[in-house]
């Protein structure tokens, strides 16, 4: 079967955008499909697959899988790359348009200069982040389904770590490091992300304070393990760095990942607003061995 694609990525959180606005997949093919091109060896090499397809409900839609061919409910870098391409192509009429993802739909903005051009730049209002334990989802070994989970003790591996989980609609679980080059995340992510206290999962986030403004960000995501960027895991570390006190709300934050910065508030209008950049590759086609 031959699939044509686009690989974009943003901070270098890449995947495999397939049009579904031209191009239809079969179902059942699509988490075998995302497998086979990450593959960096075999396919093309990225964190996974996303479609860009026509919504009922908003402007256009996203779905995103997993490297590991899971469907994933929401992806910040991919929002941003969605836009672009959406725009690009004239999927969509402004640059200020609705996506729906599997968590919900969101507002996106494309910037441009004054000749109409895309600056490489994208905000994505992506909405209230979901605090209540029980819709994380975590269970209640601390505390009960309704609280929130703030600084809480988690012990993994004899290690005894703190933790903060938020969900964008994904979820996130956040523990601090005073120096993020000693941060676990090739150790305790894969362990933390299947944990059994969170029964859907979890993307994995550990978060160095710079200061009030600026905070470091490294992550092992659930389904794909280490990438150089997560969108939805850098606005839940701002999310729960106010709720720990270490920055304000309705302040912007610039979160450094490895893959380059992304510039994120946390509204007081309860919506967390992010911004950055998004970039196409290469297209092409690609040679699936699905039939
Ligand atoms: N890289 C993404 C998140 C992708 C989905 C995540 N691995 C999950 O399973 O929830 C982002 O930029 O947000």
């Amino acid at each position: 079967m031959k699939v044509p694609f686009t690989k974009m990525h943003g901070l270098g959180n890449s995947y495999i955008y397939i049009d579904g606005f031209q191009y239809k997949l079969e179902e059942q093919m699509i988490p075998k499909l995302a497998q086979e091109v990450s593959n960096v060896n075999t396919g093309i090499g990225s964190d996974g697959l996303i479609i860009v397809m026509p919504s009922e409900e908003a402007d256009v839609r996203m779905r995103i899988f997993n490297k590991d061919g899971s469907e994933a409910m929401n992806c910040g870098n991919g929002l941003r790359c969605v836009a672009k391409f959406a725009f690009e192509h004239g999927y969509v009429m402004s640059s200020d348009f609705k996506i729906e993802a599997k968590s919900g739909v969101v507002d996106a903005t494309v910037h441009l200069d004054n000749t109409g051009k895309f600056v490489n730049s994208v905000s994505i209002d992506m909405g209230p982040p979901i605090l209540e334990r029980e819709q994380i989802p975590m269970t209640t070994e601390h505390g009960s389904s309704t609280d929130q989970v703030i600084a809480e003790p988690f012990e993994v591996d004899e290690e005894q770590l703190v933790a903060t989980a938020v969900s964008m609609g994904n979820p996130h679980v956040i523990f601090y490091e005073d120096n993020i080059k000693d941060a676990p995340v090739s150790t305790l992510g894969p362990k933390v992300t299947s944990d059994p206290r969170f029964p859907e999962g979890v993307n994995v986030e550990f978060v160095e304070i710079v200061n009030s403004r600026e905070i470091i960000f490294r992550v092992w995501e659930r389904g794909s393990g280490i990438t150089q960027a997560c969108g939805t895991g850098a606005c839940a570390a701002v999310v729960s760095s106010v709720l720990n006190g270490f920055v304000k709300k309705g302040e912007e934050v610039t979160v450094h990942l490895d893959g380059g910065d992304l510039w994120i508030s946390w509204l007081h209008n309860h919506h967390v607003l992010m911004r950055g950049p998004a970039e196409t590759v290469v297209e092409g086609v690609f040679f699936s061995e699905l039939t």
